[in-house]
């Protein structure tokens, strides 16, 4: 390519900055006007809500059914997100917390769900995101409630058992995991690997088949294990990028997890529900008594209904020994009719049924 060419291509590069720049504005200044008319119509004693989660999937949507390339629709989805985070902290800066310290995966989901323009607020324990939330000190939590290869994650469940907040929304992470060590660690002599529990299982194989006789330690977060390692010239951490990138490690070994499509779900609670947007997942608990073929019976209802599960987890109930909660996802919104005729069915078998909330399919 000539020099010729090179510099009409950038004076046509400059140009349609420009025009994404005004058009940009333009957008900001919309979403500003949106949040003026939401404040003006606001009722006596109500708070203005200015984060539409239904509103912004089915931006996300549209954006990825009319993208032609050569962008992918993922890139192209992810671009809009940071337009409307930013557009939307224009309104109002969103507040969400999530389990750190800083560099955890769970940070990394909550900037992935809502964008980078969040101000976002690390936690010392899943529990305390729910109290956070609960308390009105942040607008939403993010807590990881499923991993594809660990399966459930315990605590999240059991908090929705002593919390009444609401699921707004839901948002898949890859996860990749590095074997980390820093500056002066002897990597011939590692002699300790930290890292949080759920990790250290999603790399069994690979720790079983490199390292071994080398001690592996749980501790809080990944993101600790990260800071660790910083003043330890014997030890490695098993993290993620982000995590790496802040505490400054290399990675000695990437993408360890034992399986590739290795994934971590996380829901988004608050306390505002969420309107259908057509493509939707509700997600409830649900008490039976302990009697034969209870599970049967209940699910008898959502079949009969044709309605999709995808998920379905048992704990404890913690109100008598061996007795029983389970926790049922399924595809459609609580406000559809056979959604609605088929949750008043199983309320009517059941002992209790909470719906803890009806969210949008996670685009991205
Ligand atoms: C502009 C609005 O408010 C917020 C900003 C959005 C955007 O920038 O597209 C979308 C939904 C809301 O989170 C709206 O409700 O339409």
């Amino acid at each position: 390519m000539s020099d010729h060419e090179l510099q009409a291509l950038r004076v046509r590069i400059d140009s349609l900055d420009e025009k994404i720049l005004e058009l940009i504005s333009q957008r900001a200044r919309c979403a500003q006007e949106v949040g003026r008319i939401k404040m003006a119509t606001l009722k006596e004693g109500e708070e203005a809500i200015f984060y539409r989660p239904e509103r912004e999937a089915q931006v996300l949507k549209r954006i990825m059914e009319l993208n032609k390339g050569p962008l992918d629709n993922e890139e192209m989805a992810r671009l809009f997100r940071e337009i409307m985070s930013t557009c939307l902290a224009l309104e109002q800066p969103l507040k969400v917390a999530y389990l750190g310290p800083e560099g955890t995966f769970s940070q990394a989901a909550a900037l992935k769900h809502f964008g980078q323009a969040v101000v976002s607020k690390p936690m010392a324990a899943i529990d305390e995101i729910f109290r956070e939330v609960a308390a009105g000190a942040v607008s939403f939590g993010v807590v990881p409630v499923e991993n594809s290869t660990e399966g459930a994650i315990n605590h999240t469940l059991d908090s929705f058992l002593e919390h009444d907040l609401v699921i707004c929304g839901e948002v898949e992470l890859r996860i990749h995991h590095h074997l980390l060590v820093a500056e002066n660690t002897k990597t011939e002599k590692i002699s300790r690997i930290y890292s949080h529990a759920q990790s250290l299982a999603q790399c069994r194989k690979w720790l079983d088949a490199h390292y071994p006789n080398v001690e592996r330690v749980a501790v809080s977060s990944n993101a600790e294990a990260a800071k660790r390692v910083k003043s330890e010239w014997n030890s490695a951490a098993i993290a993620g990028d982000m995590a790496a990138q802040l505490y400054g490690l290399s990675i000695l070994a990437d993408k360890i997890e034992d399986r590739p499509d290795n994934s971590t779900r996380f829901l988004i609670i608050g306390n505002q529900t969420v309107p259908a947007t057509g493509d939707d997942k509700t997600s409830v608990i649900i008490s039976m008594s302990n009697k034969p073929g209870a599970l049967h019976e209940l699910l008898i209802p959502f079949h009969a209904s044709g309605i999709d599960l995808t998920r379905i987890e048992t704990r404890p109930s913690r109100s008598g020994k061996w007795s029983y909660v389970f926790f049922i996802d399924f595809y459609g919104h609580k406000d559809d009719p056979l959604v609605r005729d088929a949750l008043e069915k199983v309320a009517q078998e059941s002992v209790g049924l909470k719906v803890l909330g009806s969210y949008p399919n996670a685009v991205l």
